[in-house]
């Protein structure tokens, strides 16, 4: 597993080892122990979880705030995807920036979205399996959000205004400035 460093303060983009032969391959997808050495964090993931999309769907940008804050540890399993973090931890040395990676089943990257900040992605092939670990369980009342196209982050979520397939919960999202915080 080798691990590269993002703009953003504890974000990484992590890349398994892959040992190809005449069956296909082998990877060790997740590592615990690996983990928590090479990313210098103890993280103790609690939940996976898996979505299906088709090209254009945006779904964010989300997190879970307070106790239930969740750090994600996220890649995809089928297809291609535009991943977005965004920083609003306000102590961050990184606060407000935002960063975006190309995830596939291709490249095999992972990318680990600390807690505090906020995760989307768009789909860039026909369809998307996006797949990820939480470090904390799921809880309705703590999510918190803000819209895809929030003009302060302006990002370049690769799919047209026209081809966007965004949820009714995601397109009432608030923008950063009215979000309370
Ligand atoms: C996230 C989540 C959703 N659900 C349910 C609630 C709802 O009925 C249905 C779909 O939920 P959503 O529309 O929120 O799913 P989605 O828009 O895919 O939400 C996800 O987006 C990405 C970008 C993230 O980073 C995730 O943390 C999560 O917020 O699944 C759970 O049961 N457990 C969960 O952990």
């Amino acid at each position: 597993m080798e691990v590269k460093t993002t703009k953003i303060k504890d974000c990484f983009i992590l890349e398994p080892k892959v040992f190809k032969d005449s069956r296909g391959y082998f990877m060790e997808s997740f590592n615990s122990k690996t983990f928590n050495t090479i990313t210098g964090l103890p993280v103790d993931f609690v939940q996976d979880n898996e979505s299906e999309s088709t090209y254009g769907v945006i779904r964010g940008l989300h997190a879970q705030q307070g106790e239930s804050a969740q750090a994600k540890l996220v890649r995809v399993l089928k297809g291609e995807v535009l991943d977005v973090v965004v920083d609003i931890r306000p102590d961050s040395e990184t606060y407000l920036e935002h960063i975006t990676v190309k995830l596939s089943a291709e490249n095999k990257q992972q990318l680990f979205v600390p807690r505090g900040c906020l995760h989307g992605f768009s789909v860039l092939s026909e369809k998307a399996t996006f797949f990820y670990k939480c470090d904390n369980y799921y809880n309705k009342e703590s999510e918190v959000g803000i819209r895809y196209d929030d003009p302060d982050f302006d990002i370049d979520w690769q799919v047209s205004s026209e081809q966007a397939l965004v949820s009714e919960k995601d397109l009432e999202l608030p923008f950063y400035k009215d979000l309370k915080k």
